[in-house]
């Protein structure tokens, strides 16, 4: 289990994924996207429309029961992104680089863009926004909701 928690808003995420579409017009144009799914959608689809980015394809790598890590089993493979030369690769964040170790290794010449990084998976990142500590849990708004708290007053003092 994680120690602490960032949690991100909608439009926090909005924001930081127009952060790396600007920092990817840098050094484009691309053929196309490949979003990681789930986590890489949302993201993907932001940069997308910032670059305007029309050429979607996805691969799918399960890792993750909720905070438990597990093997990641690649549930589709990308079809159409031949060795990923010219094409952008885009996941939410990298944790353990677990997940883009065996994207990588589909399409090794993409280019490969997450909006959070952790420690251990920033060097298999080539482009990212925030780096967050390694026993941090992000917590996205896909999986989360606005939910009453108690007064500091109530908590005892804890
Ligand atoms: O660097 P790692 O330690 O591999 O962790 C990062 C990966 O874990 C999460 O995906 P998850 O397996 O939870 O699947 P999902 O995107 O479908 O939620 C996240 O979206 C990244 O793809
Ligand atoms: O929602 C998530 N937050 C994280 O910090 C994380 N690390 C791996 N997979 C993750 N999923
Ligand atoms: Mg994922």
């Amino acid at each position: 289990m994680a120690n602490r928690y960032y949690t991100v808003s909608w439009d926090q995420l909005h924001r930081d994924s127009k952060a790396l579409a600007w920092r990817l017009m840098e050094r484009g144009p691309y053929r196309g996207i490949v979003a990681i799914t789930r986590g890489g959608l949302i993201p993907a689809a932001i940069v997308a429309r910032e670059l305007e980015a029309r050429l979607i394809e996805t691969v799918s790598v399960v890792t993750y029961h909720e905070e438990e890590m597990g093997r990641p089993q690649v549930t589709k493979p990308p079809a159409a992104a031949g060795d990923g030369e010219g094409w952008l690769l885009v996941d939410d964040l990298v944790d353990t680089g677990t997940t883009a170790r065996v994207v990588r290794e589909m399409l090794p010449k993409a280019h490969f863009a997450t909006v959070y990084a952790k420690p251990k998976g920033r060097p298999l990142v080539d482009t990212f926004i925030t780096e967050v500590s390694q026993d941090t849990w992000i917590l996205f708004p896909w999986d989360t909701e606005a939910q009453f708290v108690a007064p500091i007053a109530r908590s005892g003092g804890k």
